[in-house]
C-alpha cells in the first residue's frame, strides 16, 4: 500500500477532495508538523511538508515539481493575532501545527529589528491573556479571523486588519511587501530513495485539476466542515498558487537564503 501524507486543511482541499483511496493508496491525516516527521520516519511515502523543512532536510527530501500550497499576497490564514503593535511584540505564543509560518514569523520580526521570546502553545485567541501576540495557521487561523468579523466584505480590501483592539497581521503579505514574491508555504515530496511512482503523481494531477475545476463544489464542503459561508470559502480557496510555478520557486528560494539554508532547485523529473 502506498501511503499519501494528506494535510488536515481547507487549504489543500482543491488536491483531495477527488482523490480515492483504494487501487493501492491510503490516506494518513495529520497537520503540517506531522506529516513533516512522519515523511522522514517513513510511515507515509509521499507528503505535503512545511518548506522550511523540506529546506532543512533537503539531504533526504525531494519535492514533486509542480505541487505547492504557495500565494502571491495576503493568504488569510497564516495570521499573527496581538494587541499590541508589530513594533512593540515581545512574548509570542506560536502554534505547533507548522514550521514555515513559525520561521517566516521569526524572520520577519528579525528583519525589522524585533528580539521577541517565542512559546510552542497550543490555543486561541485566550493566549492573548498570557502572550503578546498568537500566531495561527490553516483551518484554526480561518475560523477564528470569520468569529471576528461581524459581516463579510463586499471587497478584498474592505478585510478589516484591526477588529475590537485585535491586530491581524498576515504574514503572507508582509513577506509579500518587502519581496514582491510568492510564498511558498508547503510542497509535496518523497525521501531521496523512494521516487515517487509516474501513476500515483498523475492521480495527483488529474485530482487537482477536478478540484480546481469544481471549485464551488469543494468550497461548499469545507465551508460546511468549518461553519463559513460558502463565499468567504471560494475566495480563501481560489487565492491559493497549487503548482509551484517559476515565480513561486524564485520564492521558494528567497525564503532559503532569508534563512540562511541553500535552496537545492532539485525536483523529481516526473
Ligand atoms: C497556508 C497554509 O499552509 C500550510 C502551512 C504550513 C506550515 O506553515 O508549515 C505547511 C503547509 C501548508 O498547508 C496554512 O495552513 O494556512
Amino acid at each position: 500500500m502506498y501511503i499519501l501524507g494528506v494535510p488536515r486543511y481547507a487549504n489543500t482541499a482543491p488536491l483531495y477532495h477527488f482523490l480515492d483511496e483504494g487501487d493501492g493508496v491510503a490516506f494518513r491525516y495529520g497537520v503540517p508538523t506531522e506529516l513533516n516527521r512522519w515523511l522522514l520516519e517513513g510511515t507515509v511515502d509521499l507528503s505535503l511538508v512545511s518548506s522550511y523543512f523540506y529546506l532543512e532536510h533537503a539531504d533526504q527530501l525531494r519535492p514533486l515539481p509542480d505541487f505547492s500550497v504557495a500565494d502571491l499576497g495576503p493568504v488569510y490564514s497564516v495570521n499573527l493575532f496581538h494587541h499590541a503593535p508589530w513594533h512593540k511584540l515581545k512574548n509570542i505564543a506560536l502554534t505547533t501545527e507548522s514550521a514555515t509560518s513559525v520561521r517566516l514569523l521569526q524572520y520577519l520580526l528579525e528583519a525589522d529589528g524585533i528580539q521577541a521570546q517565542y512559546t510552542p502553545a497550543q490555543g486561541g485567541l485566550e493566549l492573548l491573556e498570557r502572550f503578546d501576540a498568537v500566531l495561527l495557521i490553516g483551518d484554526r487561523a480561518i475560523t477564528t479571523y470569520y468569529g471576528l468579523l461581524s459581516i463579510i466584505p463586499e471587497s478584498v480590501h474592505q478585510v478589516p486588519n484591526q477588529i475590537e483592539g485585535i491586530r491581524i497581521t498576515d504574514l503572507s503579505m508582509k513577506w509579500f511587501e518587502r519581496t514582491r514574491l510568492p510564498f511558498v508555504f508547503g510542497v509535496w515530496a518523497t525521501r531521496h530513495n523512494a521516487p515517487p511512482p509516474p501513476e500515483i503523481v498523475r492521480r495527483l494531477r488529474a485530482a487537482r485539476s477536478l478540484g480546481l475545476g469544481n471549485l464551488a463544489a469543494v468550497a461548499g464542503t469545507e465551508a460546511q466542515r468549518l461553519g463559513v459561508p460558502e463565499r468567504l470559502m471560494q475566495h480563501y480557496l481560489w487565492n491559493f498558487r497549487y503548482h509551484l510555478e517559476a515565480p513561486d520557486r524564485l520564492g521558494l528560494a528567497t525564503f532559503a537564503k532569508a534563512v540562511g539554508l541553500p535552496y537545492p532547485d532539485d525536483y523529481w523529473d516526473v
